[in-house]
């Protein structure tokens, strides 16, 4: 019959709080295994993923795996539960209603029951790690000599070099603290060594621990008090014990896994903003270089039809290097454009008073375009060629941004387009004309 301290409910035995924490502490003689069922159990199973345990697990030739996953899913639950708790498994009152309670949760998840018996579900893989008198994870950290097992395994447990020195650490340390060459009494405190480093949270990762101390992987593992069962299902509301000590002095707040996985992001994410930034860097210097390199050659970037070393210098006779003509001293000559004397197909023409006293003819163009480039390096290679007394001499150019002028030498009397067309001019006569047509023949031919 139930004990005095439990009360029947619903064919299970819902106990106190304060009586089943006396329960799991000191279980009193009125208290038996027998008092609970196995959903009373501690042990959670509920983040484990069986799939490759069940098919290690269903193949005879890898019994050896199959032992490796089983020990690892328990361990794992005991750490889960040591994590909250600070113990090192479940109490002795538990021990067979876990036993039982994992046994059926292997067979509900494929694994066959046979297992249980060839890995040594109690006898050698236990529910509770008790090592050499240690019950709890303060005990373990506190026992001589294992401040060298925490420090050997601090490194990169995946690798197999630092898997090797952290577990022939632990080994060492057993010696030592047991004594003994009993090898369940060794692989029970191994496991309660995993139990104590699986415990100490971000300084080492769990996962690693796992694939170390086991030697398998795949197993779904997610650590921290807030998916940890310490209490039987029967009774949330009731903590067993206080969570496990952390080592003092190091990082306690996330889980490695956590940080493995964000500080090389970290890092590619400072490399590729390093990288984006220098790339906008070059086309920014590049876009700006071509800006400069337009405003000094503008043509010659958008068409082949300048070639500026060869136009502006007329190598034939005595003609001079064409001037170059800055935009800000073109505009003070036309009183900033405003001494418009003419407009034809280039532009606006206006005449320009410069500082040295010269006065010239300044046609500017109306816009840019490919065509209008083109067409002022046309008159300028022209007009590098033709010099004569009857052809207007075009002095220089002014090129800055997307203004284009020509300088030329400034016809008092007008042009003779002027003199032929427009109607408040005297008309010439035959005789000038016809001169005029031999003296534009003869600079054309010579
Ligand atoms: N060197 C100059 N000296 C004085 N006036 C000029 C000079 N060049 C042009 N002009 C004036 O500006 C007007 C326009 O000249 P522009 O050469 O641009 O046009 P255009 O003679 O009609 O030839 P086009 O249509 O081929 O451009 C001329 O009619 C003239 O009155």
């Amino acid at each position: 019959s139930p004990s005095p301290a439990a009360t029947a409910v619903g064919g299970q035995f819902l106990l106190s709080p304060i009586v089943y924490e006396r329960a799991i502490r000191d279980p009193p003689a009125f208290i038996k295994s027998s008092d609970f069922s196995s959903a009373d159990c501690p042990l959670d199973f509920s983040w484990a993923n069986f799939t490759l345990a069940s098919a290690a697990c269903s193949d005879p030739t890898q019994r050896a795996a199959c032992c490796r996953y089983i020990n690892a899913f328990v361990a794992i639950s005991i750490a889960r539960y040591a994590n909250a708790t600070g113990r090192l498994g479940v109490p002795p009152a538990f021990a067979e209603i876990c036993l039982s309670s994992v046994s059926e949760t292997f067979k509900l998840q494929g694994i066959p029951t046979d297992a249980d018996v060839f890995c040594g579900l109690g006898p050698k893989i236990r529910v509770s790690y008790q090592c050499a008198g240690r019950d709890t994870v303060l005990e373990m950290m506190q026992s001589p000599n294992f401040n060298d097992v925490i420090g050997s395994c601090r490194g990169a447990l995946s690798l197999d070099i630092t898997c090797k020195t952290c577990l022939n650490y632990g080994i060492v340390y057993l010696h030592r603290l047991i004594g003994s060459d009993d090898n369940v009494a060794l692989s029970v405190c191994r496991n309660a060594i995993f139990v104590t480093l699986a415990t100490q949270g971000g300084i080492l990762s769990y996962d690693d621990i796992v694939t170390c101390f086991f030697g398998v992987q795949g197993i779904t593992t997610f650590p921290g008090p807030s998916s940890v069962t310490s209490t039987p299902a029967s009774s949330p509301n009731v903590t067993v014990d206080s969570p496990a000590p952390k080592i003092k002095g190091l990082p306690q707040k996330h889980p490695q896994h956590y940080r493995i996985t964000v500080i090389p992001g970290i890092g590619i994410g400072v490399i590729l903003l390093a990288v984006l930034l220098q790339i906008i860097l070059v086309v920014l210097i590049r876009r700006k270089s071509r800006e400069l390199k337009n405003a000094e050659f503008p043509a010659q970037n958008q068409d082949n039809t300048f070639h500026h070393n060869q136009s502006w210098r007329y190598t034939e006779g005595q003609s001079p290097m064409f001037q170059k003509y800055s935009y800000k001293e073109t505009m003070k000559a036309t009183d900033n454009f405003s001494t418009v004397i003419g407009k034809g197909g280039f532009g606006t023409v206006c005449k320009a008073q410069f500082s040295d006293g010269s006065v010239a003819a300044v046609k500017r163009m109306d816009k840019v375009s490919r065509q209008a480039e083109e067409e002022f390096c046309r008159e300028m290679e022209l007009l590098a060629r033709l010099h004569h007394r009857h052809l207007v001499t075009l002095k220089g150019f002014c090129i800055e941004k997307k203004e284009r002028f020509l300088v030329y030498e400034y016809m008092v009397n007008g042009s003779l387009k002027d003199h032929l067309h427009s109607s408040g001019r005297k008309p010439l006569s035959w005789q000038t004309r016809l001169q005029i047509a031999m003296d534009v023949a003869n600079a054309l031919v010579s």
